[in-house]
């Protein structure tokens, strides 16, 4: 686990352009080293914004795309194609305008998928993949890079505070009631988010201000999740001023 270092940007247009720029130089270098990246994805705003920055780019074309894994680290439970799943708004903002190997993007599953409406089932079958990944010595393979957006109630993924997920080591959860609709969720847990080499977690706005705070103040993870959100061999908070004003 590595302390957090906080870049700080002037806006969250700002910040959506700087971090697809490390986006891309960060899955070049990766695929310049093993051959191959793997990025897992947030949802929210900001996430969605740094994904619509890297497709407006031209940067975008240095990145072998086809060499490239796409996971995600939470999603809201819902039939395929729902505009409120995360994979709907990351297929809308980039993986539409590039050419990504259909095979190697694994978003988790939807409630009308194989699994049915059993978050429980389709959690396990995710946790499956990730264990049968190419690379993979462990429960997860090493991400490259994994993104995470913030809630004001100090969530990352779909980890709430004072959740039975929080002290879950399985890799996978699924997650009911939440907080935050919708109320049936899937999400990585905090060993499986730890285990990628870089964690980026964005936040943009005022209202992310008190969580940002707590998720570098070494608070404790069952009120604020975020201070969890650490990466293997760097953690960077990406932020914009007004995230970064408490
Ligand atoms: O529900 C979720 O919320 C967080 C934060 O979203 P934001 O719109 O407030 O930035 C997001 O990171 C997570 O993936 C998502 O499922």
């Amino acid at each position: 686990m590595t302390d957090p270092t906080v870049l700080l940007h002037r806006d969250q247009e700002v910040l959506a352009a700087a971090a697809a720029a490390r986006l891309v130089t960060r899955i070049v270098d990766a695929q310049a080293a093993r051959g191959s990246a793997s990025v897992v994805l947030t949802g929210g705003g900001v996430g969605t914004a740094v994904l619509a920055a890297v497709a407006a780019t031209d940067a975008r074309d240095a990145v072998d795309w086809g060499r490239l894994d796409v996971w995600w680290g939470d999603e809201r439970f819902l039939p395929a194609g729902d505009p409120e799943r995360n994979e709907t708004g990351a297929r809308a903002a980039l993986l539409d305008h590039v050419p990504v190997d259909p095979a190697r993007v694994r978003p988790m599953p939807a409630s009308d998928g194989p699994d049915g409406d059993d978050p429980d089932a389709a959690a396990e079958r995710y946790a499956a993949r990730l264990r049968a990944a190419p690379g993979s010595g462990g429960p997860v393979p090493a991400f490259d890079v994994l993104m995470l957006g913030v809630g004001p109630d100090a969530h990352v993924a779909s980890l709430f505070p004072g959740t039975p997920a929080l002290d879950d080591e399985r890799p996978v959860v699924a997650v009911r009631n939440s907080p935050k609709p919708p109320p049936t969720r899937i999400s990585l847990t905090f060993p499986s988010l730890c285990a990628a080499r870089e964690v980026w977690l964005l936040a943009s706005g005022e209202s992310k201000a008190e969580a940002v705070r707590l998720g570098l103040s070494g608070a404790d993870p069952s009120v604020a999740p975020v201070a969890m959100a650490r990466g293997r061999e760097r953690t960077l908070f990406l932020l914009d001023r007004a995230a970064a004003a408490s």
